[in-house]
């Protein structure tokens, strides 16, 4: 991807990171990114292993920044938001990725009622270019601003314009905090695995692509979902007693709750760091 604009990014934490090499391996070049990072040995690590430049204080890199991707916890945020808030001058676009934090109180926290503002939710899967972000637009965001920051985030990976910002939380309970379900739910099949007596290198491999495999025939769609988990499920075979058994643990209410609770989540740190 070729363009001309200043990136600038506060906190080169671990979303902070992912995006910053899903920008370098699209070929936003070195130079055209800045990162601020109140820790200082992280600001050396990033100089170091990105070749970007990197500084502690948020000013100097709001300031050279011509979209400001803010990528701090929520709790940070108000503190952040209201030290760098002279330098978020006319036409400079903010991106926040925080969970939870609305627009709302980003322009309050700016005291800026006509900065340009958006949400985005990115997941760590950007890191290698195969993550998908959720994008709000306040109404203060122009559409070219807009598409810039369409092109920017395609860097990492697809991008999901939401017209509601109260959805912010549903899709940061489900694609934000999404990776760490699969993540999870791996690590428990090896476990099984190795429990019944598998070697932790032969169930590594057997989870992991079975994983891939049943992704990439997800996403082909040549099938839909049940189907293809029908196509598996022989009548009176293994699968059958395996589904048996997730339906018995009230598998799918699980996963309803927990998208649920996360989400819930995501409205309780807006409250919380208020
Ligand atoms: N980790 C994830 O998968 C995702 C995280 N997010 C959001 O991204 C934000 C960051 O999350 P993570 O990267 O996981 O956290 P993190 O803790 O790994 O990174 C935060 C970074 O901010 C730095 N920092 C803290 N206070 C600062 C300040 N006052 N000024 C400058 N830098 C400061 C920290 O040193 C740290 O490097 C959060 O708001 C989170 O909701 C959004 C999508 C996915
Ligand atoms: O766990 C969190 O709060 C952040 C937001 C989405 C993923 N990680």
């Amino acid at each position: 991807m070729s363009q001309k604009k200043n990136i600038g990014i506060i906190g080169g934490g671990n979303m902070g990171q992912a995006m910053l090499s899903g920008f370098l391996q699209q070929g936003i070049t070195a130079n055209t990114l800045f990162v601020a990072d109140h820790s200082a040995n992280t600001c050396t690590q990033l100089n170091r292993n990105f070749g970007i430049y990197s500084a502690t204080d948020n000013a100097s890199i709001a300031d050279k920044a011509d979209i400001l991707i803010v990528a701090v916890k929520p709790q940070q945020m108000r503190s952040v938001l209201e030290r760098i808030a002279p330098c978020i001058v006319e036409n400079k676009l903010l991106i926040s990725i925080a969970a939870g934090i609305t627009s709302m109180q980003i322009f309050t926290w700016l005291n800026k009622p006509n900065a340009s503002i958006i949400r985005a939710m990115p997941n760590t899967p950007a890191l290698i270019g195969e993550g998908i972000t959720a994008l709000y637009a306040t109404p203060t965001v122009s559409e070219a601003q807009q598409q810039e920051a369409q092109v920017l985030l395609s860097c990492l990976g697809k991008i999901l314009w939401i017209k509601k910002e109260e959805q912010m939380d549903t899709v940061t309970a489900l694609s934000g905090s999404g990776p760490a379900y699969f993540f999870y739910m791996m690590e428990g099949l090896i476990t099984a695995g190795i429990q019944l007596g598998l070697s932790q290198q032969d169930a590594t491999e057997l989870t992991l692509q079975t994983a891939l495999g049943s992704i990439k025939m997800a996403v082909a769609q040549t099938n839909d979902l049940k189907t293809l988990r029908e196509k598996v499920t022989s009548k009176g075979g293994t699968t059958e007693r395996g589904i048996q058994t997730l339906t018995q643990g009230n598998f799918l209410n699980l996963l309803e709750n927990t998208i649920a609770q996360a989400s819930q989540r995501a409205k309780e740190l807006s409250q919380e760091f208020n």
